[in-house]
């Protein structure tokens, strides 16, 4: 599939209908979801014919992108009933074949699921210190070749450091650096947080 069809198919998914604040809940607009998986795909080859989870997957955005593709096979993990129920008529909108489990992500660490690539928009830990780390730390203990996963530019000396030293990485490359919208979502937050700079990582084990 083309980039452009891409993200046209994307612009079209449905998206949290009344975002929780505490889980973070803000959808990877189409044109961010589309550059991302198109990249891990044509730049790597970490998409078609792999298996793939989607961590926080929220509406099912990235796990979607996925599906179109290539994958051979998507789960996606949220532990919000609402989000997933909307992923799951997204899915059946598209036609497609996607697994959903409802669960914290922090108890897949303990578990022996095993995918090729993990793709992930964590929570940026804005509302709870440390959330990003805990889905990387379990990415880095699910994936067994890649991950792909947006920070917040703010913490990318952090990242690095903890991923390398900490986590296991053998890799971590900043692919990109742009620019999240949060504005029309959380119209309560400060000026200074609702367009914030983002870095989209790939880190390998
Ligand atoms: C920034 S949103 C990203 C949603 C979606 N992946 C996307 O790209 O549009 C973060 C998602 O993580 C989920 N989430 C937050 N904390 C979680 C946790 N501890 N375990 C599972 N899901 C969590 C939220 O419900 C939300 O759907």
């Amino acid at each position: 599939m083309k980039l452009k069809q891409l993200e046209s198919e994307l612009g079209h998914l449905v998206q949290f209908q009344s975002p929780k604040i505490e889980l973070e809940q803000y959808p990877t607009g189409a044109h961010i979801a589309s550059r991302m998986m198109y990249m891990a795909e044509s730049n790597f080859g970490d998409i078609c014919g792999k298996s793939i989870a989607d961590l926080g997957c929220g509406c099912g955005t990235l796990g979607v992108a996925a599906s179109l593709l290539d994958a051979s096979y998507v789960i996606g993990f949220d532990q919000d009933l609402a989000a997933l129920d909307t992923a799951q008529e997204n899915c059946r909108d598209l036609e497609i074949d996607m697994d959903f489990v409802q669960c914290d992500v922090k108890s897949l660490g303990l578990t022996r699921i095993s995918v090729d690539t993990v793709v992930m928009n964590p929570p940026f830990g804005t509302r709870r210190k440390g959330a990003d780390m805990e889905f990387l730390s379990v990415a880095l203990k699910i994936a067994r070749t890649a991950i792909y996963s947006l920070h917040k530019s703010s913490t990318r000396q952090h990242v690095k450091r903890a991923a390398l030293q900490d986590l296991g990485a053998k890799t971590a490359e900043v692919l990109f650096e742009l620019r999240f919208d949060l504005k029309s979502l959380y119209k309560f937050h400060k000026k200074q947080e609702l367009d914030i700079a983002v870095d989209l990582w790939r880190f390998t084990v």
